[in-house]
């Protein structure tokens, strides 16, 4: 095990701050330090005052690839893309693959040269490609360096009988040298308790992929972070502060959906990270007033909502806040997991069907401010004018005006949370500004009247979205048309939401 001060040398290292191996002094660019937290573990901490929009640090991946997930989408090993045409098992490791030139790419050299190397127990073909995909992150820990394969098992690892079983389950495929499978199996343990979802293009169809990212996995979860992370194209993991961060706080990122509420939050970390997160907004039944988790009460003359009393406890009963009924957890448990199984048979793709269960169905029997509701009204905004038969020329104005109304709404409850130039709200952000614009262009004579929000929205969304592979891709195009400052015409800056596909085009 590393000491403290080695894993910090090794960290500065890794970024590239210090090329001096006995180097023990921080380099002065370092906005963090690693010190105990007081959470348990490790975690990093502000060495100055940072304010809101600042980076903290640029990290890179010291190992990636697929996610290890059982649900994953067959996709070529090497550039990711989904292609269920193309995809052929390459004749040497089974890993899949969708080209000649990403057969010949040198990713898949190291990884084909590490499987071909074990002896098979089936004909190679045989072998389960999607297994080995789920497998490959870990297998790529194996072309580690010795001092990268310390530092990769100097972060924490929960090792426990379910995790590495993508590994285990090799074993029907192949002879393993036992080192090279213990090594993996922890690597595997290392990867579960630390590597982030890389982030892909917007609209780009691609297998889902994970990073380990040294610095930013020593960053403890907290419900309502100071940070957010985006991705560059270059696989780097950009991290900045939403709000200002006081020299000496901890520095947080957010493990779970911010719009969970807390019951969906604490199982998932428990689950997946095993802790049980006891910050304040765990510990605020009404999670700061935005009601997430809330159900409606069971007395049917009550419109008030059910809330835990005691959130930090999963036993604990649920009252009514209006009529003070109180529900054992059990009877509360079987309605969650009934809306679990009414999600899981809607159709996400199908915005109609999204939108019917939106509007009629769902809000009978939650509360419109559940995380459902939250999570459905989200989905809506993402498509609403930017899929094809809803585009902004089809949009009706009763579905412009209802991502308009969805969008507030979002924003609101984001806002109620405290948490700050979070990502959510940039894309939010993004999402307004466009069905204000769609808004002025239907009727110029409002422009006037919209002008000066249409402006802040999108330059809001540019601050907090800008430089992130994911994005919309019009983010800039909008900024320097809608945005403030911009000196075109009323009719040039329409110009761009008429041809806005035209434009999107040419300037890629
Ligand atoms: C990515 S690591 C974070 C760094 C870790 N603390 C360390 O010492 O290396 C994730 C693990 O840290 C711990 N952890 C993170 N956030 C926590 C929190 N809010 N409360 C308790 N434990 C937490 C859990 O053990 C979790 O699985």
């Amino acid at each position: 095990m590393l000491s403290m001060e080695q894993l910090s040398q090794m960290l500065q290292r890794h970024l590239g701050l210090t090329n001096n191996a006995n180097e023990l002094q921080y380099s002065s660019k370092s906005k963090w330090i690693i010190m105990e937290s007081p959470l348990g573990g490790r975690g990093l901490f502000a060495t100055e005052d940072i304010s809101s929009g600042e980076v903290l640090f640029v990290d890179h991946p010291l190992v990636y690839g697929p996610r290890s997930g059982t649900i994953i989408q067959r996709g070529c090993t090497v550039c990711n893309i989904l292609n269920t045409n193309n995809l052929f098992k390459c004749y040497k490791c089974s890993l899949l693959l969708c080209s000649e030139s990403c057969q010949n790419n040198s990713v898949h050299y190291n990884d084909c040269r590490v499987i071909s190397g074990w002896h098979n127990k089936v004909p190679i073909e045989e072998v389960d490609d999607e297994l080995l995909s789920r497998a490959l992150t870990a297998i790529r820990a194996l072309i580690l360096n010795e001092d990268q394969k310390q530092f990769m098992t100097s972060l924490q690892a929960h090792v426990l009988p379910q995790h590495g079983t993508e590994i285990k389950d090799l074993q029907q495929y192949f002879e393993i040298p036992t080192e090279d499978e213990q090594f993996m199996i922890l690597a595997s343990c290392v990867l579960d308790a630390n590597a982030f979802q890389i982030a892909t293009s917007y609209e780009r169809k691609e297998m889902g992929k994970r990073g380990l990212y040294p610095v930013s996995s020593l960053m403890n979860h907290h419900c309502v972070p100071n940070t957010r992370y985006n991705y560059n194209s270059d696989l780097q993991m950009i991290v900045k502060a939403v709000k200002p961060i006081r020299a000496g706080s901890e520095i947080f990122t957010c493990y779970t959906g911010l719009l969970w509420g807390t019951p969906a939050r604490r199982i998932h970390l428990y689950k997946t990270k095993h802790f049980f997160c006891k910050c304040e907004r765990c510990a605020d039944p009404t999670e700061r007033g935005t009601l997430l988790a809330a159900l409606k009460c069971f007395s049917s003359e009550c419109p008030g909502s059910l809330l835990p009393i005691e959130p930090l406890k999963s036993s604990s009963t649920w009252r009514c806040l209006e009529c003070g009924l109180r529900v054992p957890c059990d009877n509360i448990c079987t309605l969650q997991s009934a809306l679990g199984s009414l999600m899981g048979s809607l159709d996400f793709g199908n915005v109609e069907e999204l939108e019917n269960f939106f509007l009629t169905r769902v809000t009978k029997y939650i509360p419109k401010t559940n995380q459902i509701v939250v999570d459905l009204q989200c989905r809506l905004i993402w498509k609403l004018g930017e899929v094809n038969g809803l585009s902004w020329h089809e949009l009706s104005e009763s579905r412009l005006a209802l991502k308009e109304k969805l969008c507030r709404g979002t924003l609101r409850t984001t806002a109620a949370l405290g948490a700050g130039d979070a990502h959510l709200r940039g894309l939010l952000l993004y999402h307004l500004h466009a069905a204000l614009a769609e808004r002025a262009r239907r009727s110029p004579d409002l422009y006037e009247e919209l002008k000066s929000e249409i402006e802040s929205t999108i330059d809001q969304a540019y601050n907090i979205l800008q430089g992130d592979i994911s994005a919309p891709p019009d983010l800039e195009l909008r900024r320097r048309y809608l945005g403030p400052g911009c000196d075109k015409s009323q009719e040039e800056r329409f110009f761009i939401l008429d041809k806005k596909k035209n434009f999107v085009t040419c300037t890629q």
